[in-house]
């Protein structure tokens, strides 16, 4: 695909003044510092397009690094969209890990690599430390030591080092631990995720050529950089010694990977002239959101003070709510989301909405409340598809056909599918491979050919499974492997389908799992459509092949098999859930870690308690405080918090965090807030989007729609010390709200009254669904059919019910001639006051009763109640319906290219109506990506660029001066002279 190039001045007009001078920037180091959605990473991408553009730089001597592989692959996207993608694909930009192992593949033959390495996972890494915590009688954790060992390597510590440096100490089981782990890995020929980057810098320390074409590097989230990714940041650039990072401090939440806040100072350290940006525009959140997330993190003393200054309107007070139990917390988040989705008529969609959770255990009452209400979710750093048991098993039969020293993978696969070979078995292969020091399939094939040793358990019966079942499959498929190359005819397709008809693996799984395995058998046809997605991925462009310098030979890693393992190790945060989904239709939940760099219009952060955030097994109080910070600065319109009054997993009674606890009571709602009209436009305008008319949000509203948030109270009753149990209806518990909840929910799914679900619940797509396998849940189709039970259940009361009465109302209705007798003016002439919740209700109340008594008259005199019969409606003012509000004419748009991390906004129908060049943007402007869940506030700030609409209040635009103010304790604190 090849795209015209962009002018310079098509780049930077999506720029503000400080934007521009970063992008821009003719220094060779340039270090941008700012604030959460302040347009840093659409900064960096902006620089790479100016760079490659204006500059002159060729795109292969360009690496970009980022930090997790969804940033890079929305980098990518934005870049191709300007650049063209095969511009974009001859970049060297992804992870450091990626990028690791593309420099290692091509040039790892210099410092004695096998260019056939495996990846260790994180899966096989714990389960190669536990063995060896096994075998030697080591007291410590595994857990523990797979932690420390990382945390050496990411200072650059080798095992022996560690070793000889605490040959006694408190340390040496540890030691023994790293030691052996080391050797492990040596001998598999495997390197696991520290490894990639540690070998990385001692091919580049010892042969710089590699990288002597490099003529820039640019580095995304510095903030989460460790030791050694600094040290690898230093040697990519070593040529030309030019560096671009963009990065927040207070978003530094990585501590427990070895992320060093200190690279900040480290950088200015050592490229004493670094041009320095701070980027004081927030063009995410409102005003309310904004201030809030600053009360949390400015109570970190500690901190880089920074500016940050809200280019939105101010926008809703957020919640902070309190329910009674993590279940109500859950059904209460439900409700929110259904009253957001259907008071905004359309303009929000389930994809605007995220849960963002401390840890992914506290999703379970989450899950479930979503699930039992039908709304779809997606999981973001949880459950994955690679992760999933029948994908994981061809991945691990496909290493061992890659590389059959990989005795952990081998392990996996010896009894997949069953061969009658119990652990005690594949216990004594290991053991037998450890003593003779030789991999495990080595020892099985020495089975294999009668070779028996004295140290020998296994019986000839087994050997005699293993070479019919195992080693012919895997011998023949080694063969094929060899020669699947890019061109060759027998494809990667070829050999994972012969893999799986020799394995007769649909049978195994017909016969292992009986309830779910046409699912797994989809997952695995979902994984071969992977393969050949990857193959016409890689067919295009070789995106792995690093640039030709001059006299250097380079491996060619041609192999197909060896690339799309690598790049199976390497995506695994990669989410693949619901990307055959319409995401529209999809809630996200995400772990905050995993929501970094993103946005939503609604964001509710559940748990706030101290134990969860604060979590109770942290040691880095402000690293948490951080997290609470990126999880609330993720929110552009609205944003929740909750907690309630007891823990989940039997915590017993939980405290408010005390990150918010000393302002809560100001600085929070405690209620969600009443969806009128001048809420719907205020929202509207920090989204950039149109907003419907009364007429079409309350066309589609269904009757009974509680349309305030008045289900639960905002003060519950802490059942465990009250006298009735949670379920006795106790006047203003939640148990009596719980059950009107019910009756509207059902009217829902009913699809009486003539409302249609704009969704699809999650159980009735569960083909690509991520199984929970959380305790208390249920397969989907088991659930399928609860629901179906239920729904029949229901119906049959339905009859008897509306056989007795249909006249009843909750207690706070009031009745239909009360609504009438109010007259037919139309709602929009009067909208209700903010702060008058019960205008708003009673006009929701008022459509429910209007449909209800049109869906009866359609349905005939059979379906009149016969009480009603003898009714009559006053001769005054008739039912009328809402008149049509105008279309809201918002003018002509500003249009943006793209480059922000943040995925972009549909097109507005208004702008068809732009001529000139705002026309021809929006013909160049991208469409959402694939990977898009959100819309972004790109598009949404309408004045020029440079002309930054500043609250009141806030005095003059900064001046050059001022935009480096936040800078004066970095740069008065730089160390003078060279330090350690
Ligand atoms: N000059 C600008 N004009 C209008 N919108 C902008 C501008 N710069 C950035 N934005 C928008 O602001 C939002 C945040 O941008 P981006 O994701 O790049 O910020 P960030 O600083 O990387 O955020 P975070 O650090 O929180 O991940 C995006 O929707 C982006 O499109």
């Amino acid at each position: 695909m090849s795209t015209t190039p962009p002018s310079e001045a098509t780049i930077l007009k999506s720029l503000n003044h400080a934007q521009r001078r970063a992008v821009t920037s003719q220094s060779p180091t340039v270090a941008i510092l700012a604030g959460p959605g302040s347009g840093k990473t659409h900064t960096l991408t902006s620089r790479v397009v100016w760079l490659i553009q204006h500059a002159g730089y060729q795109p292969c001597d360009v690496i970009v690094a980022t930090f997790t592989v969804k940033a890079a692959r929305e980098m990518k996207e934005r870049i191709g969209k300007i650049l063209g993608e095969d511009v974009q694909k001859k970049i060297v930009l992804g992870t450091f890990h990626s990028i690791a192992r593309r420099y290692l593949t091509s040039y790892g033959k210099r410092i004695g690599l096998d260019s056939k390495f495996n990846i260790a996972d994180d899966g096989d890494t714990r389960a190669i430390i536990k063995r060896i915590c096994e075998r030697h009688r080591l007291t410590v954790d595994p857990s523990h030591a797979k932690s420390w060992i990382s945390k050496k390597k990411a200072k650059g510590t080798s095992a022996a080092a560690s070793q000889n440096r605490q040959k006694d100490g408190p340390h040496t089981e540890l030691n023994t631990c790293f030691k052996e782990y080391q050797e492990h890995l040596e001998r598999s020929n495997l390197l696991d995720y520290d490894d990639l980057l540690v070998r990385c810098v001692e091919l580049l320390r010892g042969h710089p050529s590699c990288v002597s074409n490099v003529q820039t590097v640019l580095i995304d989230e510095y903030q989460d950089t460790n030791g050694i990714q600094y040290e690898l940041m230093k040697l990519f650039a070593q040529a030309r010694e030019r560096i671009t990072i963009v990065g927040d401090p207070d978003q530094s939440i990585y501590g427990w990977r070895s992320a060093e806040i200190r690279n900040l100072y480290r950088l200015l350290r050592d490229y004493p002239e670094t041009d320095e940006v701070s980027l004081e525009e927030n063009y995410r959140s409102s005003q309310s959101i904004l201030s809030v997330s600053l009360s949390v993190i400015q109570e970190d003393k500690k901190r880089y003070q920074k500016v940050l200054l809200p280019v939105h309107a101010k926008g809703e007070k957020p919640v902070l709510r309190k329910l009674a139990t993590p279940s109500t917390e859950g059904d209460w988040i439900v409700h929110e989301i259904k009253r957001v989705i259907m008071l905004f008529g359309g303009m929000l969609k389930y994809e605007d909405i995220a849960i963002l959770l401390r840890s992914a255990s506290l999703s379970r009452h989450i899950e479930s409340a979503l699930g039992k209400a039908g709304v779809s979710y997606r999981m973001v750093g949880g459950h994955k598809f690679y992760e999933r048991k029948e994908v994981k098993v061809l991945i691990d039969y496909l290493r061992v056909v890659h590389q059959p020293d990989n005795n952990d993978a081998v392990a996996r696969i010896i009894n997949v599918p069953r061969r009658g070979i119990g652990e005690a078995t594949i216990k004594s292969l290991l053991e037998e491979a450890e003593q003779a020091k030789m991999s495990v399939w080595s020892v099985i094939c020495k089975h294999c050919r009668g070779e028996r040793t004295a140290t020998t358990k296994i019986r000839p019966k087994m050997e005699q499974k293993l070479n019919t079942e195992l080693v012919r499959i895997i011998t023949s498929l080694r063969q094929k492997a060899e020669t699947v190359t890019q061109s060759s005819p027998y494809t990667l397709i070829n050999l994972v389908e012969q893999l799986i008809s020799q394995l007769r693996f649909k049978q195994h799984l017909e016969e292992e799992y009986s309830i779910d395995h046409e699912q797994r058998w989809a997952n695995v046809r979902e994984f071969v459509s992977l393969v050949g997605d990857f193959m016409r991925s890689s067919a295009r462009i070789d995106e792995e092949a690093l640039p030709e310098v001059a006299d250097l030979e380079q491996t060619k890693d041609d192999n197909m098999l060896g690339k799309f393992l690598a790049n199976v190790s390497l995506a695994s945060d990669a989410q693949r859930d619901g990307e055959e989904h319409d995401k529209s239709t999809l809630v996200t939940i995400s772990t905050i870690h995993a929501a970094k760099g993103l946005e939503w219009p609604v964001v509710f952060v559940p748990a706030v308690y101290n134990g969860a955030i604060p979590h109770s097994r942290s040691e880095d109080v402000d690293e948490e405080r951080r997290l609470l910070y990126v999880a609330m600065t993720r929110a552009q319109a609205f944003l929740y918090l909750s907690c309630p009054l007891y823990g989940s997993q039997g915590m017993g009674k939980v405290e408010l965090s005390d990150f918010v606890e000393p302002f809560a009571s100001k600085a929070f709602a405690s209620r969600g807030p009443s969806f009128d009209r001048a809420v719907l436009k205020t929202t509207g305008r920090i989204l950039g989007r149109d907003v419907p008319s009364e007429k079409e949000i309350f066309d589609k509203l269904p009757p009974m729609f509680a349309t305030e948030d008045d289900q639960y109270p905002a003060n519950p009753v802490d059942f465990k010390n009250a006298d009735e149990p949670p379920n006795a209806d106790s006047g203003d518990g939640q148990p009596r709200a719980l059950k009107r909840q019910r009756i509207s929910d059902k009217a829902i799914d009913d699809g009486e009254h003539n409302w249609k679900r704009e969704y699809a619940t999650t159980m009735e797509q569960s083909s690509g669904f991520t199984m929970s396998t959380l305790p208390g849940f249920m397969s989907a189709g088991a659930h399928q059919h609860t629901i179906a039970a239920a729904n029949a259940a229901q119906a049959a009361s339905n009859k008897t019910a509306i056989k007795r009465s249909t006249n009843r109302r909750p207690a706070d209705q009031k009745s239909l001639l009360g609504f009438v007798s109010q007259g037919s003016r139309a709602p929009e002439n009067r909208p209700p006051p903010p702060h008058d919740r019960s205008a708003t209700s009673s006009y929701g109340r008022y459509q429910a009763a209007a449909a209800r008594s049109a869906a009866r008259a359609l349905s005939g005199p059979s379906g009149l109640d016969p009480k009603l019969t003898d009714h009559k409606l006053p001769t005054g003012k008739p039912l009328a319906r809402p008149a049509t509000p105008k279309p809201i004419d918002d003018g002509p748009r500003k249009q943006y290219a793209c480059f922000s991390s943040s995925p972009s906004k549909p097109a507005s129908p208004n702008a068809a109506a732009q001529g000139g060049e705002q026309a021809e943007v929006k013909t160049a402007a991208p469409h959402r990506p694939a990977t898009s869940f959100h819309a972004t506030t790109f598009t949404s700030v309408r004045h020029q660029p440079g002309a930054i609409r500043r609250p009141v209040g806030l005095g003059p635009p900064p001046s050059m001066d001022r935009l480096r103010k936040p800078f004066k304790p970095l740069t008065m604190n730089r160390p003078r002279g060279p330090g350690p």
